[in-house]
């Protein structure tokens, strides 16, 4: 689907600049760098613990950082000023009262207070089929699947067409398969939409198949140990290939990058 907003909008590219983030007197975060395309996706790894869920959660403006900067920008380079971005849960945060249809209509009701009611309906409607959920419109989310909740958490993430999602682990609660599917289900998404997506996974099959950068953070001292260019994505794909020998290859390196870590930080603490 390509709506009429959608095409009014454009994915965004992000420079982060000395980014320090804290709760108490030790940084969470401290003076981290780097850059992301626009219309890119980004998996954020890294052991437990390490600021995955505190630099999501900072970059979506939803928590202050102590120092640095976070400036959004679109496909030319000029700052976006106000970013329009959506946040997908690990719990989902859907209505529980409300029907399938009113929780993926309520971003349009909250952003869209101008909208014609009939141009809402249709992109309600069109979405509902898009996610195929249809036949469950009348339902609540209790009366769903996992997967189906999981599809309209993220559909109504979309429906506003977001220029940003930022997601953490919002698979995280599903068995192997069903995540495929999911994962299959988002990349068919974003292939059809001006997307940048942000999320954080403990998985790294899902980050190499998601994400076209992979920033892998570490802790004590908390710092990037790389931002990876995935050499399996596929731009045209918006996902990678699982069947070839590059996303084998992606998915060695990541482990190999975060066990070096963990060793070092191992080999320090005994030390
Ligand atoms: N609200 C908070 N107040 C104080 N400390 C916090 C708060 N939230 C997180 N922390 C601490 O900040 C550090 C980073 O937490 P964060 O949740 O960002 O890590 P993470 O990499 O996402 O972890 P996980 O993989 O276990 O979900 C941890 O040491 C955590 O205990």
């Amino acid at each position: 689907m390509t709506t009429t907003s959608s095409k009014l909008r454009h994915a965004a590219g992000l420079q982060v600049r000395r980014l320090s983030v804290s709760y108490g007197p030790e940084p969470v975060l401290k003076d981290l760098s780097f850059t992301l395309p626009a219309g890119a996706s980004l998996a954020i790894v890294g052991e437990s613990g390490c600021g995955k869920t505190t630099l999501l959660t900072t970059l979506a403006g939803l928590l202050e950082k102590d120092s640095g900067d976070v400036v959004w920008c679109d496909a030319s380079g000029a700052a976006i000023p106000r970013l329009h971005s959506s946040f997908v849960w690990q719990n989902l945060g859907l209505l529980p009262w409300k029907t399938v249809r009113d929780n993926l209509a309520l971003p349009l009701k909250l952003r869209n207070a101008r909208r014609n009611p009939a141009e809402s309906t249709t992109l309600r409607d069109a979405m509902l089929d898009e996610l195929g959920l249809s036949r469950f419109a009348d339902r609540t989310p209790a009366e769903l699947s996992g997967g189906q909740r999981q599809r309209l958490a993220i559909g109504r993430a979309l429906i506003a067409a977001p220029d940003v999602l930022f997601m953490d682990e919002p698979f995280s609660a599903l068995d192997a398969l069903r995540r495929e599917r999911l994962q299959d289900f988002l990349a068919d998404m974003q292939r059809r939409r001006p997307l940048t997506m942000i999320f954080v996974t403990h998985d790294i099959p899902e980050a190499v198949f998601l994400a076209s950068h992979i920033l892998l953070l570490a802790a004590s001292p908390p710092r990037v140990l790389e931002l990876y260019e995935n050499p399996s994505w596929e731009s045209d794909r918006h996902s990678g290939d699982r069947e070839s020998p590059k996303y084998a290859e992606a998915i060695r390196h990541v482990h190999a990058r975060l066990r070096e870590a963990c060793a070092a930080a191992n080999k320090g603490a005994s030390a």
